[in-house]
């Protein structure tokens, strides 16, 4: 009796004291998402694909950066309103308001998101360099204890690394004899994925040893890797779908997990503490934090994946499209024929076994930087937004309000070509509009205002950049040239990209004579291009190869 009694009296109350906990956790959560969605609502927003996914399934179709160009001018402004299932992103594409969106980020007003799409290997997900909040002691100890890796002393030492890689593949492409077909798109790849491997952590990946070489190498469970990760940062649900392909990702994933492992564990044994060894690996080795303690075995394996994923895809990729570029402009081509026969690097039957490509040549070709970087504008290969989020309400100087919480985009491919910013005929291939001074820059209309909420004018872009920004900023200029990135997080291996992709570049062009094959070039760049996490050759970029020695017109 006494026990039915004192049930009826409990459960009423179990009953209230759960209503009580799940009002107390959902309701402030529930009133901010209420608030973000009120504030939104002035920022203009492209039809959404359907009423449940919002714009999910635009998100997901490989051409994001095409989309960023419609959906500017569907808004009728470079800032605009996406929304993924629940979730909202304010895209901004006015390097104006990049401009801000960086400095307010210096300040403390941006994150990282919190959770990585598509994680390597199984169990907790575990951050990296790139993922990690820029907040966290961690991110802090990896950037800047990896920072030295990239110095130019390093870059000047393991230059022999990028030509000996670079010779290998040009051996290679010999042997298949004058006028042979040979995708450029395979051979960045090679190139990168065996320079990183060497600089990065003395292991030859003998990427470019066969280029015939189809079978599955860590080149083919990166691409695999990225595209799976692309997809699902589009439509997080992905990850509940059993289909066959997300299956075979995941197994892909693992793959990768493993072969990072046991590099891991081969570089421990190699030099664990070697303090003459400049390489990544032996840096994140040595890495300690306040309390002497290593980076565990986890996050080793995170970082030389990113190290491995940032330092391949996007520099091979760079390769490809800045020789397709020069395939496809002959007048820019002779140019730069002209400017290495000069430099005495070409072969030509007067020289026919020209010197060795050396550090020092990458500063004294200007036609080849000029080329390089226009080939960065037009075919960005991070031409994905930059995704952060914001911590406290941040204030654009147009008005745009971006609540706390929500997530905000720094468009990456528009503002590198769009005639509004002063790209002028913005989709055309010219190196010569590099022979400007300060060409990276244009001049805010209005001078520089708006930081972070506080107000504080604070326009910066990277520690690098100190000196010329001090500068620029103080005549109003503003970046809209930033195919590394721009802030606190920009790339932090951009100095080996500065030193491979000229490297390649140089000693590819020298050796032949590179023409489209009459399909590649009948196919227009949206036909040749796919965004798979970078901007990438969807099925090769390919050429007909003739050795210079041979002499044939
Ligand atoms: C053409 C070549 C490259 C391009 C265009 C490129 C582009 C970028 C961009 C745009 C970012 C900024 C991402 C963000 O703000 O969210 C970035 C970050 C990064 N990049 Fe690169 N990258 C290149 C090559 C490399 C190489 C060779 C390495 C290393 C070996 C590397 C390592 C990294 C790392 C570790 C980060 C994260 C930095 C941080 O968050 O603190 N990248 N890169």
């Amino acid at each position: 009796m006494s026990s039915s009694v004192s049930s009826a009296v409990d459960v009423p109350s179990a009953l209230l004291i759960i209503a009580s906990v799940i009002v107390a956790i959902y309701v402030p959560s529930l009133i901010s998402y209420l608030r973000a969605w009120f504030i939104l609502q002035r920022i203009p927003s492209p039809p959404v694909d359907s009423i449940f996914s919002g714009h999910a399934k635009s998100l997901t179709q490989l051409k994001r950066h095409k989309y960023e160009q419609r959906c500017i001018e569907t808004a009728g402004k470079p800032v605009y309103r996406l929304r993924v299932f629940n979730k909202y992103r304010v895209v901004i594409a006015d390097p104006n308001l990049l401009q801000e969106l960086f400095a307010a980020e210096r300040e403390g007003a941006l994150e990282k998101p919190d959770e990585q799409p598509f994680p390597i290997g199984h169990g907790k997900p575990e951050t990296n360099v790139f993922s990690d909040k820029t907040s966290s002691p961690l991110w802090k100890l990896v950037r800047k204890g990896t920072a030295p890796a990239f110095q130019a002393v390093n870059m000047r030492q393991f230059h022999n690394h990028v030509v000996a890689v670079v010779d290998r593949l040009i051996e290679g492409i010999k042997a298949k004899g004058s006028g042979a077909v040979v995708d450029f798109g395979d051979i960045g790849q090679r190139e990168s994925f065996d320079v990183i491997g060497m600089v990065g952590f003395g292991k030859d990946f003998r990427a470019s040893r066969n280029i015939d070489d189809k079978t599955t190498n860590t080149c083919a469970l990166i691409t695999s890797f990225l595209q799976e990760a692309v997809l699902r940062a589009g439509n997080p649900m992905r990850k509940f779908w059993r289909s066959k392909a997300v299956i075979a990702a995941e197994e892909d994933a693992q793959r990768l997990a493993n072969v990072l492992e046991e590099l891991v564990v081969d570089c421990q044994k190699r030099q664990p503490t070697a303090g003459d060894d400049k390489s990544i690996s032996s840096h994140l080795l040595r890495l300690r934090d306040a309390e002497g303690r290593q980076l565990s075995f986890r996050r080793l394996v995170q970082e030389f994946f990113i190290f491995f994923l940032a330092g391949s895809e996007t520099t091979g990729h760079t390769i490809a499209w800045t020789l397709y570029f020069l395939a496809k402009n002959p007048e820019a081509m002779a140019k730069l024929e002209a400017e290495l026969a000069e430099a005495g690097l070409l072969v030509t039957p007067a020289n026919p076994t020209p010197r060795a490509f050396t550090f020092a040549d990458i500063g004294k070709l200007h036609y080849l930087d000029r080329v390089i970087k226009e080939s960065m504008r037009l075919q960005p290969v991070a031409a994905s937004p930059l995704t952060r989020v914001a911590t406290r309400d941040l204030r654009l100087s147009d008005g745009t309000v971006i609540p706390a919480g929500v997530t905000v985009e720094a468009a990456q491919y528009t503002p590198m070509r769009d005639e509004r910013w002063g790209w002028h005929r913005g989709s055309d291939f010219i190196p010569d509009r590099w022979e400007e001074a300060d060409m990276e820059y244009h001049v805010r209309s209005a001078p520089a205002a708006v930081g972070a909420q506080n107000g504080k004018a604070t326009a910066q872009t990277s520690e690098e950049d100190l000196e010329i920004d001090a500068q620029v900023v103080s005549e109003h200029k503003v970046r809209r040239f930033n195919p590394f990135g721009q802030g606190l997080r920009n790339c932090l291996g951009q100095q080996l990209a500065r030193m491979n992709v000229p490297t390649a570049v140089a000693m590819f062009v020298s050796n032949f004579k590179l023409e489209l094959t009459p399909e590649d070039a009948k196919k227009s760049i949206e036909e040749l291009e796919i965004l798979k996490g970078t901007l990438q050759p969807n099925n090769g970029i390919h050429m007909i190869c003739r050795p210079r020695t041979c002499n044939e017109e």
